[in-house]
């Protein structure tokens, strides 16, 4: 890192990251136009912008993960080597991503101190004091100091991932990066998030805070930057824009409003789940969802609900109970028998699942609808199956530039959205989904909505199993929340979200009087 004694001169006082004029091309594709981004002492800033914008790129940039073809990053007015991890670390810039960069057969304690351990003189590790500094550190940012002894396998991935913000502050982060920190949480967990972030800025660090949950912008932000198209549109105190107003510039108009629309729920049950029980935390769960129905299910971490979504996917097998679709008993033992038994699957956790990285979007689309897209059984009709993809690319907002580009190139939200495309391309008749609008952006989760609605008015079961509040109040007609591994509380639409908050934590007196049985169906 060299000096750059000119350029100190030009900074506000508290201007502690400055990055000027960033360009990236990637081939004919220009992720970044010429990017000026500024981060101040102390301020939460959020950078915000459609899927494929060029947040990712620009943190990468930032981070030294990547060089950038022009541009320049300065930390209190020193040059920040480019393409350099050690670099950017160096000059205190540290990312958080969604999945934590930990050791999980360390306790939280070695992690904190991993490679820098205290010792006496090159002696052995000063174990008590070593503990006692982790548990200290830990209370400063807000987190249960007890956590300093557990072993990090045994945390929630919110929990690591809060170790891991834990983990930049032990090494005097000046520059925080959180990618998506919320993505994974549920709402309560989000509040000892933005506890621990507010502890951070007061602390006098930086945070880049990025993130599609708009809504909670308002609670955690000083400033925000709307990014589109590979450049800053705008760049403004927080208190200065509306999330509408916030949206509005992402997506370059005016945003649409889903409109629920006429729907008839049928009597005829679509799925049903009987006292099933699976893995540590599904104990007896029991719902129904009628066909046309959209039934919402919320719960905490822990509770439950990706133990239900895993075993009706059939990667997590039942213990105890059955699944029964249109009324039929099924044995699910893996995700095979459960698409046979004609139940569309959108997992969770997609990044680590179900894309061809180097493969077609098309092919990513149609791989598990070779019969659909062939003619006579065995020949794939390319254009049927290139038209499908044009459609699915228009209406879920996909940015990139062919069917055929490697889906490997696209932004993580676009690819999250030719898995859901995948999903709907024979109009199942079951459709479980797993945090439908994760990752991806304002525009293309009310696009997602539209499209889940008009599968439930065509008579699709719809089980909707997300973290979201927001979502789980727009879509369902029912919510369900699971407490302990049991269907806890039920709710009809329209129900406040403070109720499901109260009911997921097992705050609300009367929570379990709301049950299945009472239901009635207009
Ligand atoms: N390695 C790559 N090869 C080709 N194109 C790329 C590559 N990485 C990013 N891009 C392109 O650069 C653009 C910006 O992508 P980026 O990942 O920065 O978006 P983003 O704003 O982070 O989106 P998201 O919200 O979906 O994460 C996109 O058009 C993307 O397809």
């Amino acid at each position: 890192m060299t000096s750059t004694a000119a350029s100190v001169p030009e900074l506000p006082l508290d201007t502690l990251l400055q990055a000027g004029g960033i360009t990236k091309a990637y081939g004919g594709v220009r992720a970044l136009r010429g990017v000026d981004f500024d981060v101040r002492l102390g301020e939460v800033h959020a950078l915000v912008g459609e899927n494929g914008a060029g947040k990712s790129t620009l943190i990468k940039m930032l981070s030294g993960v990547e060089r950038p073809d022009t541009g320049s990053v300065t930390v209190r007015g020193e040059a920040v080597a480019p393409g350099s991890p050690s670099a950017s670390l160096a000059a205190g810039i540290s990312t958080v991503y969604q999945e934590p960069h930990l050791f999980a057969e360390l306790t939280v304690a070695e992690n904190l101190f991993l490679g820098r351990e205290l010792r006496g003189r090159g002696g052995p590790v000063r174990w008590a004091e070593q503990f006692a500094t982790a548990a200290e550190l830990l209370e400063q940012i807000g987190l249960d100091p007890v956590l300093a002894s557990r072993q990090v396998g045994d945390l929630s991935v919110g929990e690591q991932q809060l170790i891991s913000i834990a983990k930049a502050f032990a090494t005097k982060v000046r520059v925080l990066i959180l990618d998506e920190p919320s993505a994974i949480l549920a709402d309560h967990d989000i509040d000892t998030l933005f506890g621990v972030v507010r502890r951070m800025r007061d602390a006098g660090v930086g945070v880049i805070y990025i993130s599609h949950r708009l809504d909670e912008l308002a609670q955690i932000a000083d400033r925000v930057t709307v990014m589109r198209d590979g450049e800053v549109v705008t760049s403004a105190p927080m208190s200065e824009l509306s999330t509408r107003a916030i949206a509005e510039l992402m997506i370059g108009g005016e945003l649409d409003v889903v409109e629920v629309g006429e729907r008839t729920v049928s009597t005829d049950i679509g799925v049903e789940v009987r006292s099933l029980s699976a893995g540590k935390a599904l104990r007896c769960a029991n719902l129904t969802v009628a066909q046309g129905e959209i039934v919402g299910v919320y719960g905490l971490i822990g509770s439950g609900t990706g133990e239900l979504a895993r075993a009706l996917n059939g990667v997590l097998p039942a213990k105890a109970g059955q699944i029964l679709i249109r009324a039929k008993p099924l044995t699910i033992s893996n995700p095979r028998d459960s698409a046979r038994a004609g139940i569309a699957m959108l997992p969770g956790n997609r990044k680590v699942q179900g894309v061809f990285l180097d493969k077609s979007l098309t092919f990513n689309l149609s791989v598990s609808h070779l019969p659909f897209f062939s003619r006579l059984g065995f020949v794939l009709d390319q254009l049927r199956e290139r038209r499908s993809m044009l459609d699915s690319m228009r209406k879920l907002r996909v940015k990139a530039p062919y069917p055929e580009t490697p889906i490997g190139s696209l932004s993580g939200g676009n690819q999250q959205k030719v898995v859901l495309a995948r999903q709907l391309v024979e109009k199942p008749s079951v459709l479980v989904l797993e945090e439908p609008s994760q990752g991806v952006d304002v525009g293309a989760k009310g696009e997602i909505h539209r499209l889940v609605f008009d599968l439930a008015r065509d008579g699709a079961a719809v089980l909707v199993i997300s973290t979201d509040l927001d979502e789980i109040r727009t879509l369902s007609d029912r919510v369900l929340i699971m407490r302990q591994g049991a269907v806890a509380a039920e709710f009809q639409r329209g129900i406040a979200a403070s109720r499901i908050l109260a009911a997921a934590s097992g705050d609300e007196p009367e929570a379990t009087t709301e049950t299945t049985q009472k239901v009635e169906r207009v």
